[in-house]
C-alpha cells in the first residue's frame, strides 16, 4: 500500500559525522597542580555537522563516505600522538575544535567545505567544546 502524499516543508537539512583518534596531551599554560598540566590521554570523538538547503544525488546532504579524506588526516596526523607536540597551539577542546574546523574549510572539497557549520570535540563522556562556523 502506498503512503498518502504530504506537503514538504521548506527549511534545512543538517547531517552529522563522529570520528575518533586516541591522543595525548597536557595543557602546560595551567598552573601545576592543575591535573590537567600532566602528561594524559582521551579517547577523543569530533563530530562535524553539515548543512545545506538542497540535497544531492539519491538526497544526501553530503555523502556520508565523501568525508573520508577527514578521517585519514584525524588517522595520520593525531591519531596515537601527543597533540602538544604536533599542534602549535594549547590543545583545549575549545581550540582543537576551532583548528580542525580550518583544516576541514581548507582541505576538503569545496563544496563540502561550504557546509560545515560546526566542529563539536569531545574529550570525556561528559565534557565537550564546539565551534561554530561563522555565516559568510
Ligand atoms: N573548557 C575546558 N576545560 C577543560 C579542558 C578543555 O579542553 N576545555 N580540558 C581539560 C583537561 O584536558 C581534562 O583532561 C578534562 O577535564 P575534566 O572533564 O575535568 O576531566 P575528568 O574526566 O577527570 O573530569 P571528572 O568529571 O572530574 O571525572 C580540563 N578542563
Ligand atoms: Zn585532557
Amino acid at each position: 500500500m502506498e503512503t498518502a502524499p504530504v506537503p514538504l516543508p521548506s527549511g534545512r537539512f543538517t547531517i552529522g559525522k563522529t570520528f575518533d583518534f586516541e591522543a595525548g596531551h597536557r595543557l602546560a599554560s595551567l598552573p601545576p597542580e592543575h591535573k590537567c598540566s600532566r602528561q594524559h590521554g582521551h579517547s577523543y570523538e569530533v563530530e562535524v555537522v553539515l548543512s545545506a538547503s538542497s540535497l544531492q544525488g539519491p538526497g544526501f546532504v553530503t555523502d556520508f563516505g565523501d568525508l573520508s579524506p577527514f578521517k585519514q588526516y584525524l588517522d595520520s596526523e593525531l591519531d596515537h600522538h601527543n597533540l602538544y607536540e604536533v599542534l602549535d597551539f594549547e590543545p583545549t577542546s575549545e581550540l582543537l575544535a576551532q583548528y580542525l574546523a580550518g583544516w576541514f574549510i581548507t582541505n576538503m572539497p569545496s563544496r563540502i567545505a561550504r557546509q560545515l557549520t560546526a566542529v563539536r570535540v569531545r574529550e570525556t563522556q561528559r565534557s565537550w567544546a564546539q565551534f561554530d562556523v561563522a555565516a559568510t
